[in-house]
């Protein structure tokens, strides 16, 4: 693979029938020839470069002989270097390649702007479904498993091993989650050292590397989709291009041939049932609130599920090597992830929100906290280096919320309602998560790791935030709850709440979309990126949208053939 933003020279050199110029080994079309863009008929027009846009565009790209636009509202990731090391990470939320927004309830949620989406500022967990996962939905596992095997031999790497992770390993092991399956993507009950897309020398290998040096996806970055434009005077509706607003802020549009092209919405989970929504397809009241015409009704934006993310943070006797993820403990409905040098001073902007509670995770709090943390004794800022977390995520969740829109502005992020721990059998899997993290606390391997469940530091941060109302400050949250308390774990579970960043289901098969992912009611509209799915997928889901993305652009070339 040419690594990014060497090979722009070659690129020119390659440049194609249409003047279209290549940078960084991505055919990203110049400012200077957008009207191009505007004048060609596309065979495919793929809406976000994201986990399913990327994988889909070089997919129908195999066929050399088609055209395929990708219009991303981001900039390409030459942009954002935070986006390209395991060090940069820390810094991804002071960056706009990383829109952070707030759930209705005060969680903060970060929504991928750059091309590659959330596979650019993710945290690089890479595992596919189970088997028994790929059956329920019906997805073709013979397909799914090479998709995987095309995908994992170029992006993905394995987890960090070292004495920390081992203990970590036994800790689980000790405490039932077991067998240790040692180096895996895949999804399998025990414990793992994951597969990530960082490889050995903490670079990041995302979505958009699938399209370095393929000539017949025209990339346009900084193209903010506004609308899809149908055609269909015949009672059918159709669509035949979009608009978008490029970087100049001129509007433009861009069509699909009339012989055959087709419209593919890979926004993700709040983009696509906005732009779905914004084209009148949606629920028929909401539209009309909006002043929208509605075209055709479909339950747009609800079913929406996100799975929690509880945990604790621990003070160790040395300091980790600096790491993000690299060991999972699954069970049947949690998944157990350890990160190492969370507690450096870089990460407080992640790394604060659990501390507080989420109605109170305001900028000014979130700053009023870091500030705090700066003003720590030079030894208790030293203790944060020495400290790890263990996080449990719920999957399988009951629990379901919207996407609805406030504003007919296409740049507008949409509201976010999801009240996590709403559904009792969420808040029952919680409580057992918060009972299987106890039991690991306790085990020998990390009593030996440890010097306290709570770090110093945080204990010491406690007085300094003494502004926050009783109980919504740091130093009382990262306290474990009993879980034979239902009622004391359900209050720390809602209140040290985060998100695992793995929203899904606006968009679900099934109810918006049928099993080949077309739009009900519309002809030549698919959406491929998690909106789609009807559950999370294995430990994380990026490495299972890709999959899903290769899978169906294979199957549209083949169906082209056998149309032809
Ligand atoms: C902070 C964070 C950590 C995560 N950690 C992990 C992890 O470790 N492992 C894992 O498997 N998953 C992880 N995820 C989740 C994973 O990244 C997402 O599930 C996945 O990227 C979703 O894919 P998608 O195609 O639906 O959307 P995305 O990958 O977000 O792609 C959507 C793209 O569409 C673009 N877009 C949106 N609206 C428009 C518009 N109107 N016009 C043009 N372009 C538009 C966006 O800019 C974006 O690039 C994480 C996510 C985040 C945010």
């Amino acid at each position: 693979m040419a690594p990014l933003g060497t090979d722009s020279k070659a690129g020119v050199a390659n440049a194609s029938a249409n003047g279209v110029h290549y940078s960084s080994g991505l055919n990203i079309v110049p400012a200077s020839k957008l009207d191009l863009v505007s004048s060609t008929e596309y065979d495919y027009i793929i809406v976000g470069g994201g986990a399913g846009g990327c994988p889909l565009a070089a997919a129908l790209a195999e066929e050399k002989s088609l055209r395929v636009l990708l219009l991303e509202r981001g900039a390409t990731r030459d942009q954002y270097p935070e986006t390209k090391t395991i060090d940069g990470w820390y810094d991804l939320p002071s960056t706009d390649a990383l829109q952070l927004t707030r759930t209705k309830d005060g969680v903060v949620f970060a929504r991928a702007n750059v091309l590659s989406g959330g596979t650019a500022v993710n945290i690089g967990v890479w595992g596919h479904a189970s088997a028994a996962h790929i059956k329920e939905e019906g997805w073709d596992a013979d397909a799914m498993r090479s998709a995987y095997e095309h995908l994992d031999a170029r992006l993905s790497h394995p987890g960090l091993e070292g004495p920390f992770q081992d203990k970590m390993l036994e800790a689980f092991t000790e405490i039932g989650i077991k067998p240790n399956n040692g180096v895996t993507p895949e999804h399998l009950i025990g414990a793992k050292t994951i597969m990530r897309t960082w490889d050995k020398n903490n670079v990041r290998h995302p979505a958009d590397e699938l399209l370095v040096g393929v000539e017949n996806v025209d990339i346009v970055t900084q193209a903010l989709v506004s609308k899809i434009r149908f055609s269909g005077s015949d009672g059918t509706l159709r669509a035949v291009g979009v608009d978008f607003t490029s970087a100049d802020g001129i509007p433009r549009s861009a069509d699909v041939s009339p012989s055959g092209g087709e419209v593919i919405l890979a926004a993700g989970t709040m983009g696509t049932p906005q732009l779905l929504m914004l084209s009148g397809i949606g629920p028929e009241t909401e539209l009309e609130k909006l002043g929208l015409t509605p075209r055709v009704s479909l339950p747009v934006g609800r079913n929406l599920a996100d799975c929690p993310l509880n945990g604790i943070g621990i003070q160790t006797r040395e300091a980790p090597e600096r790491d993000v993820i690299s060991v999972a403990g699954i069970q049947e409905d949690r998944i157990f992830f350890v990160s190492t040098g969370n507690g450096e001073p870089g990460t407080t902007k992640w790394g604060l929100m659990p501390m507080v509670t989420p109605g109170l995770r305001t900028n000014e709090t979130m700053k009023t906290t870091a500030a705090a943390i700066g003003a720590l004794p030079e030894e208790l800022r030293a203790e944060m280096g020495r400290s790890m977390g263990v996080f449990f995520k719920l999957y399988r969740v009951k629990t379901r919320g919207a996407i609805t829109l406030d504003s007919t502005d296409p740049a507008a992020t949409p509201s976010i309602d999801y009240p996590y721990f709403t559904d009792p059998a969420d808040v029952a899997s919680g409580i057992e998560g918060i009972r299987t993290l106890k039991a690991l606390l306790a085990s020998k391997p990390v009593s030996e790791l440890k010097v306290d469940t709570v770090p110093q530091f945080l204990l010491k941060l406690a007085p300094a935030l003494a502004a926050f109302p009783p109980g919504q400050y740091p130093g009382a949250l990262p306290l474990l709850p009993d879980p034979n308390d239902a009622s004391e774990a359900a209050t720390w579970l809602r209140n040290t709440v985060c998100t695992c960043w793995h929203m899904h289901g606006t968009c679900r098969v099934g109810e918006v979309v049928d099993d080949e992912h077309r739009v009900k009611g519309v002809e030549k509209l698919r959406v491929m990126d998690a909106s789609v799915l009807r559950d999370v997928p294995g430990t994380n889901p990026m490495a299972t949208i890709m999959a899903l993305g290769r899978v169906l652009g294979l199957k549209m070339l083949k169906e082209r053939v056998e149309l032809a």
